[in-house]
């Protein structure tokens, strides 16, 4: 059983299982260099079969995204049997959880939760990925209740979306667009933009515009379109939401548009991460790699240039990602 884990012996603590997905476990670990808390998704390959091509997916997805309000992902290697990907800890666990324990969200908080949520999906389209299962179980919290999206094992690119046929494209029916519904030829990041306007419906309501036990009478009331506005919707939201939830999808807003929307532009708004944040990738941080490079006792420029192949089955680049990472949180007082 231990030996299972030996390949992480000496880079990471495994700690309990803190959740489990389709073919994945999940546990809460350890990275020892850094003492940095992680998250470490063990997938199994004989037991993944022919899903094994969904999580290469997903992997070369989260390669390169890189984004404040998607799940980073550290470092991923694999054994003869088992596929380890080393992610962030999101200490404040699933969105959906935190909905349920305060029945809906003040417009204030949804707001707010929505705006980062929309920013990392602005991002994925406009990095030409769709994420096709947007929904509260797959959009997780940080220590500040800041939004970390997860779960790509869906998600569709230029590359592979002609080949994903629909049973396995529409993750849960209650967020799918009419039109993937119906089995047409869809445009994916218009389904996304639904997806998120139930999500914003789930967020302020506490309960879902289109409902049903029966999976026909389900599809029945997406297509037709019509949802419950409550009497605490103010006008603000009850337009964003009609934005989103257009049944035809050339009526539906982009994700761009949504974010300038009066509603979102409304209250004292933090900044949100510019989409183009990947430039970060390249221009590698001078205070982690000077604090990296004495560590180890090599020249900066020559860590630097191997961190610049972001090769993600190097434990060093775990080290530098949670570096960065403790650098924003903390301040660079630490590095000098
Ligand atoms: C219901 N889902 C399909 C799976 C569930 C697995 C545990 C996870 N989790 C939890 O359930 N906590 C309670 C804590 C927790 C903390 N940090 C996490 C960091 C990353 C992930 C994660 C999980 C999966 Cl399956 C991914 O594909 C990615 Cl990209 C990321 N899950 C985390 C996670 C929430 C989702």
């Amino acid at each position: 059983k231990e030996n299972e884990f030996s390949v992480l012996e000496g880079f990471y603590l495994i700690h309990e299982t803190i959740g489990r997905g389709g073919f994945a476990k999940v546990k809460k670990a350890t990275h020892i260099l850094t003492g940095e808390r992680v998250a470490i998704k063990i997938l199994d390959k004989a037991a993944l079969g022919d899903d094994l091509p969904r999580v290469k997916q997903e992997i070369e997805t989260l390669k390169f995204l890189n984004h404040p309000h998607i799940c980073q992902m550290y470092q991923t290697f694999d054994t003869d049997r088992k596929i380890f990907i080393v992610m962030e800890y999101c200490q404040g666990g699933e969105l959906f959880d935190y909905i349920v324990q305060r029945d809906r969200l003040t417009e204030v908080e949804g707001r707010r939760i929505f705006r980062q949520i929309a920013s990392a999906v602005a991002y994925c389209h406009q990095k030409g990925v769709v994420h096709r299962d947007l929904k509260p179980e797959n959009i997780l919290l940080d220590s500040e209740n800041n939004v970390k999206l997860i779960d790509f094992g869906l998600c569709a690119n230029s590359t592979n979306c002609h080949k994903v046929e629909l049973e396995t494209c529409c993750g849960s029916p209650a967020y799918a667009a009419p039109e993937l519904i119906k089995g047409e030829r869809y445009i994916g990041t218009q389904a996304d933009v639904w997806s998120l306007g139930v999500l914003l419906y789930a967020l302020l309501n506490g309960f879902l515009p289109f409902d049903d036990a029966n999976l026909g009478i389900l599809y029945k009331k997406i297509q037709i379109g019509k949802y419950e506005e409550p009497r605490w919707l103010s006008e603000g939201s009850k337009n964003i939401l009609r934005c989103m939830l257009q049944i035809d999808p050339k009526y539906r807003v982009s994700v761009d548009q949504l974010l300038n929307h009066t509603w979102c532009q409304e209250g004292s708004q933090e900044p949100l991460p510019l989409v183009d944040t990947d430039d970060s990738m390249n221009v590698v941080d001078n205070d982690v790699i000077r604090l990296m490079a004495a560590n180890i006792g090599v020249q900066p420029e020559l860590l630097k240039s191997r961190l610049s192949l972001v090769n993600y089955d190097k434990y060093e680049l775990a080290t530098y990602f949670l570096l960065l990472r403790r650098k924003q949180k903390t301040g660079v007082q630490i590095f000098r």
